[in-house]
C-alpha cells in the first residue's frame, strides 16, 4: 500500500507492519513517514487550498458523489480490509462503511447550503454582508476503532467547505484509510487535496501542529492525545474539533420497556465488542427492576457469538490488542475483588496473542469499582442499582466526560425533564444506537468540543466574514 501526498504514491525506506488482531498474523506493511513526507503534504494541501477554495458549491459536490458511488461499489471489499485489520465482524464493517459514506453523501448536499446573510445596519448609510469562507488546510488524526467513518466524518464536511485534508490514520488500521483515499483519487480528486501519512505519529503531527498553514486540526481518540494535541494548537492558534473519550451512562426507570433496555444495552455496549466511544459503560437500574433485567440481559447476552470477525455468525471479534485485553480484564478483576459477582462470562482467552473476552454481566457493582471511574473499552456490563431518579442522575453526571448518555423509561415527561439533567452531547432516549450522519455528534466537558455531522458539521471547517459596506 502507498501513501498519498500531491496526488503521488508514494513508498518509504522504512515501513511498518499491519496485524490481523486475531492472530497477529501479517496483513501488509504500509510507509512508516517521517518529517519530510510530513511537509511535503502541506506544502501539497496548501498550494491545493489555492485553487480547491474557488471551486463552486456543485464542484465539490460532484466530487463527492463520485467518491461516494465508487465506496459504495467497493463495499465488500472495503469491509473485509476493514475486519481484517481491526477485527469487528464483517457484518460490522459493512455497516460501518455505510455509516462511513453516509457522511459524504450528507456533505455532499451541506455543501451547497452553506449560507451567508444580511444583517440590517443600525447605520442608514451601511450594509452589512455575512460570508463563510473555508479554514484551510485541515490535519485529521483519528482512531483505530472505526477506521473508515473517522476518516468521511472528517474528510466530507472538510472538503464540502472548501478545505484540503492531512490525514493521519491510526496505526493499528492505516488499510482501510489508505484504500479510500485511492477511490477518492479515481474520483478525481485533484493532487494535494487529500494527502494520507501513515507513521510516527508524534514525528508526523509534530510537523503539522507546528506549521502555521496547517489552520485545523480534527481529532478523535483518547481524551490525554487530544488534551495534548489541544496544547500544541495554541502557538499557531489552530480551529480544533475533538472527540474523545467516553463514559456512558446507561439508566433503567422502574417503568422502561425491558424489552427495548435489553436491545438497546446489547446496541450500546458489543457494537465493535464495545471498542466504541459512546458504548454504555456504567449501568444504574432501578432496584425494583434490576434482578429482572439483569435476567434478560443475561439470556441476550449469552446468545452473543464470540469468534473470527470473516465467519458471518460472529457478533463479537477480538480486542484490538493486548493493552486493550488487559484493561477488560483489569476492570473485571478489580470489580469482583471489591464484591461484584459475574452473572454470565467473566473469561478472557489467555492464550497468546489472543484478545478474545466473553461478553460479561457483573451485578452488585458500586461506584468505587475502576469500571465504574473509567472507559473500559470492552464487552463488561458492570450494573449497579438505585432506588430514586435524582441520585441516578446525579451519579450518571458525576464523572468528567460528557459524550452519550442513555436513559430508558415509557414516561415521556420523565424522558425529556431527565435528559435535559444529563450532562451530555448525546442523549439515547430509549435508543441504543444514537449515531447518524444527520446528528451533530460530540460531548460536553472532556469528551471534546465541536460537533460532527448533521447541519453542524460543517461550520467547523468554515469562519465567518462580514463585510460592512459603506452605501
Ligand atoms: N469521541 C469519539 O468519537 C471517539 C473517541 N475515541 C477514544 O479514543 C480512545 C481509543 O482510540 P485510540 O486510537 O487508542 O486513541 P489514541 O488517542 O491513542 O489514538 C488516536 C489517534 O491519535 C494518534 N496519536 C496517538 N498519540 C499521539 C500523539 N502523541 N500525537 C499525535 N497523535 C497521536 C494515533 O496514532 C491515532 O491516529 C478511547 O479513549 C476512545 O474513547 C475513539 C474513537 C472515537
Ligand atoms: O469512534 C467512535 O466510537 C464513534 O465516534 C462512535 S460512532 O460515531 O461510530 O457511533
Amino acid at each position: 500500500m502507498n501513501i498519498v501526498v500531491d496526488g503521488e504514491n508514494i513508498q518509504t525506506e522504512k515501513t511498518f507492519p499491519v496485524y490481523n488482531p486475531i492472530n497477529q498474523e501479517w496483513l501488509a506493511s504500509v510507509p512508516d513517514a517521517g518529517e519530510d513526507e510530513a511537509k511535503r503534504a502541506v506544502e501539497a494541501a496548501h498550494r491545493a487550498f489555492h485553487n480547491w477554495k474557488h471551486t463552486t458549491a456543485d464542484e465539490r459536490s460532484v466530487f463527492l458523489q463520485r467518491w461516494f458511488q465508487l465506496i459504495e461499489d467497493h463495499t465488500d471489499e472495503l469491509a473485509e480490509v476493514m475486519t481484517r485489520e481491526q477485527g469487528k465482524p464483517l457484518k460490522e464493517a459493512r455497516g460501518e462503511i455505510g455509516y462511513a459514506n453516509s457522511y459524504i453523501s450528507w456533505f455532499a448536499e451541506e455543501a451547497k447550503r452553506i449560507y451567508g446573510q444580511t444583517i440590517p445596519a443600525s447605520k442608514p448609510d451601511k450594509r452589512i454582508l455575512i460570508q463563510k469562507q473555508p479554514v484551510g488546510v485541515v490535519a485529521a488524526i483519528t482512531p483505530w476503532n472505526f477506521p473508515a467513518a473517522m476518516i468521511t466524518r472528517k474528510v466530507a464536511p472538510a472538503i464540502a467547505a472548501g478545505c484540503t485534508v492531512l490525514i493521519k490514520p491510526a496505526e493499528q488500521t492505516p488499510l482501510t484509510a489508505l484504500r479510500l483515499v485511492e477511490l477518492a483519487h479515481e474520483a478525481g480528486a485533484p493532487p494535494g487535496l487529500i494527502n494520507i501519512l501513515t507513521g510516527d505519529a508524534e514525528t508526523i503531527s509534530n510537523v503539522w501542529m507546528s506549521d502555521s498553514r496547517v489552520t485545523k486540526l480534527s481529532f478523535t481518540g483518547s481524551t490525554e492525545v487530544g488534551k495534548l494535541l489541544m496544547k500544541k494548537s495554541a502557538d499557531t492558534m489552530k480551529r480544533i474539533s475533538l472527540e474523545l473519550g467516553g463514559q456512558a451512562p446507561f439508566i433503567v426507570l422502574p417503568d422502561a420497556d425491558l424489552d427495548k433496555a435489553v436491545a438497546g444495552a446489547i446496541a450500546s455496549k458489543f457494537r465493535n465488542a464495545g471498542q466504541t466511544c459512546i458504548c454504555s459503560n456504567r449501568f444504574f437500574v432501578h432496584e425494583s427492576i434490576v434482578d429482572t433485567f439483569t435476567e434478560k440481559l443475561k439470556a441476550a447476552v449469552e446468545a452473543l457469538k464470540v469468534g473470527d470477525g470473516m465467519d458471518p455468525e460472529t457478533d463479537i471479534g477480538p480486542l484490538i490488542d493486548q493493552g486493550a485485553y488487559e484493561k477488560v480484564i483489569k476492570h473485571m478483576e478489580d470489580a469482583v475483588d471489591n464484591g461484584a459477582e459475574i452473572v454470565t462470562g467473566g473469561a478472557g482467552d489467555p492464550s497468546e496473542g489472543s484478545f478474545f473476552i466473553q461478553p460479561t454481566i457483573l451485578k452488585n457493582v458500586t461506584d468505587s469499582m475502576l469500571c465504574m471511574n473509567e472507559e473500559t473499552f470492552g464487552p463488561l456490563v458492570p450494573i449497579a442499582s438505585f432506588s430514586d431518579e435524582s441520585s441516578a442522575i446525579e451519579r450518571a453526571n458525576d464523572t468528567p466526560f460528557g459524550l452519550a448518555a442513555y436513559l430508558f423509561t415509557e414516561n415521556i415527561s420523565k424522558a425529556l425533564t431527565l435528559s435535559e439533567k444529563l450532562d451530555y452531547g448525546i442523549v439515547g432516549l430509549n435508543d441504543g444506537s444514537p449515531s447518524a450522519a444527520q446528528a451533530p455528534f460530540g460531548g460536553f466537558k472532556e469528551s471534546g468540543m465541536g460537533r460532527e455531522g448533521g447541519p453542524q458539521g460543517i461550520e467547523e471547517y468554515l469562519e465567518t466574514k462580514y463585510i460592512s459596506l459603506g452605501v
